[in-house]
């Protein structure tokens, strides 16, 4: 694992560091955004020379059931709050308004075309690595962007053994980083609210009130 901020930016970077602005993309569900997401996010644009990074919002994961799911807005509403006094942290909505399910790659394309200006690197939990290999064109992906892979409790499976793993594991353009592992997820949030447990330190107060108000997963 890399620790510090000169090393992750040399190989981010390189020798010749883009003048573009640097954004790291954290894309989900986030149904809610909870505190594993903004200790995450915000640890990683303070331990590189990211700018900002963005939570984009997905509509549909092409490999999650969506009917389950918060609508949209609700969601996005939900992740402004959580990070309006954090000037690094931005919501994206650009998910919104692209066809479903939504394919990262597709997303990605659209993002380059629309801000050539900037330079977009991904934010990627070990467990979602080990899964990278099953996502649409995952190796355009590699070819155009950087991946930030933070540590994740996962349950090894067949795949993690697999030979793709472990060429995606030395890839590149994967760059892992240490990062503090919570345990936490929106599933487990859920289930908690709907059994009646006071979830509050989970959400931030202003998330912990719209889900509250909204009677929301009860
Ligand atoms: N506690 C956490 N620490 C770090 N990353 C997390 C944490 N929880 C979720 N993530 C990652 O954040 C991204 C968006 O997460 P997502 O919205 O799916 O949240 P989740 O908590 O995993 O949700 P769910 O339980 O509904 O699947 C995913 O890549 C996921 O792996
Ligand atoms: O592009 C794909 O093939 C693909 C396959 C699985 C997941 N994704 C994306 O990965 C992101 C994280 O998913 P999740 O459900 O773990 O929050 C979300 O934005 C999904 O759209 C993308």
């Amino acid at each position: 694992m890399s620790d510090t901020k000169i090393d992750l930016d040399q190989l981010l970077w390189g020798e010749n560091p883009t003048g573009a602005k640097k954004i790291g993309l954290f894309f989900g569900t986030f149904n809610p955004i909870h505190v594993g997401h903004l200790i995450l996010a915000n640890y990683i644009v303070s331990a590189t020379s990211l700018d900002e990074v963005w939570f984009v919002v997905t509509p549909h994961n092409p490999h999650k059931k969506k009917a389950s799911l918060l609508d949209d807005h609700h969601r996005l509403a939900m992740v402004k709050e959580a990070i309006e006094d954090n000037i690094h942290l931005r919501a994206s909505d650009v998910e919104f308004g692209l066809p479903q399910p939504n394919y990262t790659t597709n997303t990605l394309a659209h993002l380059r075309e629309k801000y050539p200006e900037k330079a977009f690197v991904l934010i990627m939990g070990e467990d979602n690595l080990r899964s990278f290999h099953k996502w649409k064109n995952y190796e355009e992906i590699l070819k155009h962007h950087k991946i930030v892979v933070y540590p994740r409790v996962h349950v090894a499976s067949e795949d993690s053994t697999s030979e793709v793993v472990a060429s995606l594991d030395a890839h590149e353009q994967i760059i892992k980083c240490d990062a503090p592992i919570m345990n936490i997820s929106a599933t487990f949030i859920r289930d908690a609210i709907k059994n009646g447990q006071d979830v509050r330190y989970m959400l931030t107060d202003p998330v912990f009130k719209y889900v509250d108000e909204m009677n929301f997963y009860r």
